[in-house]
């Protein structure tokens, strides 16, 4: 069965990755890409649409499962009107806060939902093995460092959030500080964050757990942002056989 896929966010960095990911397969076909505002545009053959004209082409495509890299008000609507549509949908989008992500889990009551802040296998292995670190490290002190382009809007990166959730789920910690400035010293308990910005960096993330005598690192470096759109339509041909619900990256590689 060939899989139909909807773009939006079509010319973006990670659009743009999407659509020639999906052209790498045979088993599955881009039927729309849209863009806010698309100048006469192709990519990779694809012609780019206008956003305004989601819902209709929606409607007039039937696409199997829409991919969505934009940003998160727009992909929560775009989940909207998957979820009246009987579409399913796939978001890399990070930056949700809390209703928005309300938003997109009710979407997931209608239709199936797949939420993945890094869709490199690289980092589903770092999520897998930072909580076993943690565990086997009482009392280390735990730093994370995430380094991406200067475009990048949210920070810290959807990623560096949910390696800091497997780190608090897995030791005792009492708070986040963002960044390091001042006189006090390092308190025990604390996870510094630290968010750089700088270049082209396509995405960088590292957690340091140290005590005075010996530090490890667990360091993963996306080289290029192809694999995060090959993982993002490996999660869009995995979703099209499932029913209404909310997916994660991690179930599409447990298959
Ligand atoms: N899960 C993963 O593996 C990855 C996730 N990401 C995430 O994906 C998202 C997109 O990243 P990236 O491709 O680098 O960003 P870009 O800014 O390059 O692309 C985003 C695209 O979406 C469009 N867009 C943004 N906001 C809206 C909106 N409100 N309505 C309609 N269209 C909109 C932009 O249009 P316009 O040009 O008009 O602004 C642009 O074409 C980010 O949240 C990023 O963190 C990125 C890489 C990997
Ligand atoms: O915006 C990006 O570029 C990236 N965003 C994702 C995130 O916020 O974690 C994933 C990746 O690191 C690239």
């Amino acid at each position: 069965m060939t899989v139909r896929l909807g773009v939006t966010g079509a010319t973006g960095r990670m659009g743009r990755e999407v659509i020639a990911a999906a052209a790498d397969r045979d088993d599955c076909e881009v039927v729309f890409a849209v863009n806010r505002d698309p100048a006469d545009e192709t990519v990779d053959g694809v012609e780019i649409e206008s956003a305004a004209e989601f819902d209709s082409l929606v409607d007039d495509r039937e696409p199997t499962v829409v991919v969505d890299f934009t940003g998160p008000e727009s992909a929560v609507d775009y989940a909207a009107t998957c979820a009246d549509a009987d579409v399913a949908f796939v978001t890399g989008t990070t930056g949700f806060d809390d209703d928005q992500r309300e938003a997109l889990e009710a979407a997931s009551e209608a239709v199936a939902v797949l939420h993945a802040p890094n869709f490199a296998r690289g980092v589903q292995a770092l999520l897998n093995v930072v909580g076993e670190a943690v565990r086997n490290l009482p009392g280390y002190d735990v730093e994370l460092v995430e380094t991406h382009h200067n475009a990048k809007r949210d920070a810290p990166s959807g990623t560096a959030n949910g390696l800091l959730e497997e780190i608090e789920a897995n030791g005792e910690f009492t708070e986040r500080t963002h960044g390091r400035v001042g006189e006090d010293p390092r308190e025990a308990g604390e996870i510094g964050v630290h968010a750089l910005r700088a270049g082209n960096v396509t995405g960088e993330h590292e957690v340091i757990l140290a005590d005075n005598h010996e530090e490890l690192r667990l360091t993963h470096r996306a080289e290029d942002r192809g694999v995060f759109a090959a993982g993002a339509v490996d999660a869009a041909a995995w979703i099209a056989g499932q029913k209404s619900g909310w997916y994660e990256f991690s179930d599409v590689i447990a298959e």
